[in-house]
């Protein structure tokens, strides 16, 4: 049965499933890999950890976790994305006992309470408007175990002029408003207002990019 795209205001990515690998790196000189792997560097996960990637568009992040878990001690990666395209793309690239996607909104994640121990994401806030992020936050949180992590990559305020520049010429060519917002600098502030405790932050890809480092305080 051919998988049906989820209804959202949030900018998905169907149209760009099928070459979505090949300009990613293109647009972003070949550094996501690189800050990827620092995100995972922050997330530490344990080879038994239940991971959440959301908007994980075509899984690379989602794989990368994946592989640093053990299925044989509960250890399982799940990528969701409402772009039921890009879930195709990412299920045809690997779907395994530990590693699996599904077609899902963000802001209305069909998982239980506390479920993972951590929830991830890589360049999806800025596709969602302002009350997205909150309810996607919010959703984060319900979903994350007490003392969850929550590790973020998205644009931020740019700490360097080229950092300035590529925001402003990727505002203009993605036309999202959404860019905007983040570039203003709201996501330290909505996170905090989902409960999060506040999140240390790191600049990375000539400042355009932050990581957002946080966890759901303990009960
Ligand atoms: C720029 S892509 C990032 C994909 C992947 N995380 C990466 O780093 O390559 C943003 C993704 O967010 C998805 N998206 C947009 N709105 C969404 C929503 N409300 N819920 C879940 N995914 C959404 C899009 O379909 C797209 O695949």
């Amino acid at each position: 049965m051919e998988l049906q795209s989820v209804s959202t205001r949030g900018r998905t990515l169907d149209h760009a499933a099928r070459v979505y690998d090949l300009l990613e790196p293109l647009l972003l000189l070949g550094k996501q890999a690189e800050y990827d792997l620092h995100l995972l560097s922050l997330l530490n996960v344990s080879a038994s950890d239940r991971v959440l990637d959301l908007g994980c568009g075509t899984g690379v992040l989602t794989r990368m976790i994946a592989d640093r878990l053990n299925p044989a001690e509960g250890g399982e990666s799940v990528g969701i994305d409402a772009a039921a395209r890009m879930v195709a793309v990412a299920r045809k690239k690997r779907a395994s006992e530990n590693c699996r996607f599904e077609v899902m909104a963000a802001e209305a994640l069909g998982f239980a309470d506390a479920t993972f121990d951590a929830v991830v994401s890589s360049l999806f806030f800025h596709h969602v408007p302002l009350d997205l992020k909150e309810s996607a936050l919010t959703e984060a949180f319900r979903v994350l175990k007490p003392g969850g992590r929550l590790v973020i990559a998205d644009m931020h305020i740019p700490t360097t002029r080229m950092g300035a520049l590529v925001s402003h010429v990727s505002r203009w060519f993605f036309m999202q408003p959404q860019i905007g917002e983040n570039i203003r600098g709201v996501l330290p502030r909505v996170i905090e207002a989902a409960g999060f405790a506040p999140p240390s932050i790191v600049a990375v890809y000539f400042g355009y990019i932050a990581l957002f480092n946080t966890r759901k305080p303990n009960a």
